[in-house]
């Protein structure tokens, strides 16, 4: 297979798989002085089975990374529990963090900004041994690298002189030589060259395979995470609105939004009309009150718009918050509320 082709994920985890990670009502704010906090992060609630890819997927700005980097206490949760294999790392001391922080790994969107520019590759991927005590941290650092592809010239090169893609590997090769037992990916290739996105998800295919890692996966682009994931989650304003396994979830989503992203998809040769929103129930919507996606929802009625619905299994492992899901086979888009 090209290294340019995308392979496809491990074989499903099963619901039963033991969760490495579980995160349990997050919730998220950002304040400013004088202003109301935002809330990106509206009482998320998830887990992360042992060796599955779980995506995260939604709008921009509805709070993907936000629950990524809280994940790693970067910065900590507003309010909310996350369990690494059960220890509440929300409430550990500095040194604890400190510690804990080598388990859960992040490998952020912007590979060159996200590593020391005064450093070499080599030295970069060495920092982190040599906290770990290890007696050959420049020799080990190359043998990573060499690892994820990245040849002895140009590990002696600071990021500023390597390409996107040629980062993002150096990105990963930090993180996996302090044996993380979770990784989480913040869009790590979305800024890098369409040529060489399936190089790099290839990569943390095989990086995880080898060093049997759990991973959270965010992106917008449903593409990827349809090719990268065993299970998906679908955010939309601060929430989770569905989570299911990434082929029920493509093939008979239940949510409303999960149909309109799918619909959204280009696709040859099939135009659809956008979606009209009864102004009353914008208004309503607007309040605050009920659904989040009632303002933009065909189905919504007025429970929508006053009562928020909970995440169920409506299915064996399929999670909506929807009060009027869509029926199996219903993936096309309904029809508009009339004005
Ligand atoms: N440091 C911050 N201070 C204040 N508001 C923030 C901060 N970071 C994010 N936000 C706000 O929180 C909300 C969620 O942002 P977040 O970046 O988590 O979303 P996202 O889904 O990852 O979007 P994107 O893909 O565009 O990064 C947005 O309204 C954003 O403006």
């Amino acid at each position: 297979m090209s290294d340019q082709t995308l392979q496809h994920p491990s074989p499903q985890r099963g619901s039963d798989a033991e969760p490495i990670l579980e995160v349990n009502n997050l919730v998220v704010e950002y304040s400013s002085f004088g202003k109301k906090p935002v809330r990106a992060v509206d009482q998320v609630s998830f887990a992360l089975r042992k060796g599955e890819t779980l995506g995260l997927v939604g709008e921009s700005g509805c709070g993907k990374s936000s629950t990524g980097k809280s994940l790693v206490q970067l910065p900590p949760p507003t309010a909310g529990e996350v369990l690494l294999n059960g220890r509440d790392v929300t409430k550990f001391s500095h040194s604890q963090l400190k510690a804990s922080r080598r388990e859960m790994q992040l490998i952020f969107q912007d590979p060159i900004s996200s590593l020391n520019p005064r450093r070499t590759a080599q030295q970069i991927v060495a920092e982190p041994l040599r906290l770990m005590n290890d007696p050959h941290p420049m020799d080990s650092a190359l043998r990573a690298l060499s690892e994820v592809g990245v040849d002895e010239a140009m590990a002696k090169r600071r990021p500023h002189q390597l390409s996107g893609g040629q980062c993002q590997r150096i990105s990963i090769a930090r993180a996996i030589v302090q044996r993380p037992e979770v990784l989480i990916c913040d869009e790590p290739v979305s800024a890098l060259d369409v040529s060489v996105q399936a190089q790099v998800l290839n990569l943390l295919e095989k990086m995880k395979a080898e060093y049997d890692l759990s991973m959270v996966f965010i992106s917008h682009d449903l593409a990827v995470v349809n090719n990268v994931s065993d299970r998906v989650a679908v955010m939309y304003l601060g929430r989770i609105c569905e989570l299911a396994s990434s082929t029920a979830l493509y093939a008979r989503p239940k949510h409303h939004y999960t149909n309109l992203l799918l619909s959204s998809v280009p696709q040859p040769g099939i135009e659809r009309e956008p979606q009209r929103v009864a102004s009353e129930i914008s208004a309503k919507a607007s309040a605050g009150l009920g659904c989040p996606f009632a303002p933009r929802c065909p189905a919504a009625t007025e429970v929508c718009l006053s009562d928020r619905p909970e995440l169920v299994e409506l299915e064996p492992d399929h999670l909506v918050a929807c009060h009027h899901p869509l029926e199996a086979g219903a993936h096309v888009m309904p029809e508009p509320v009339a004005d």
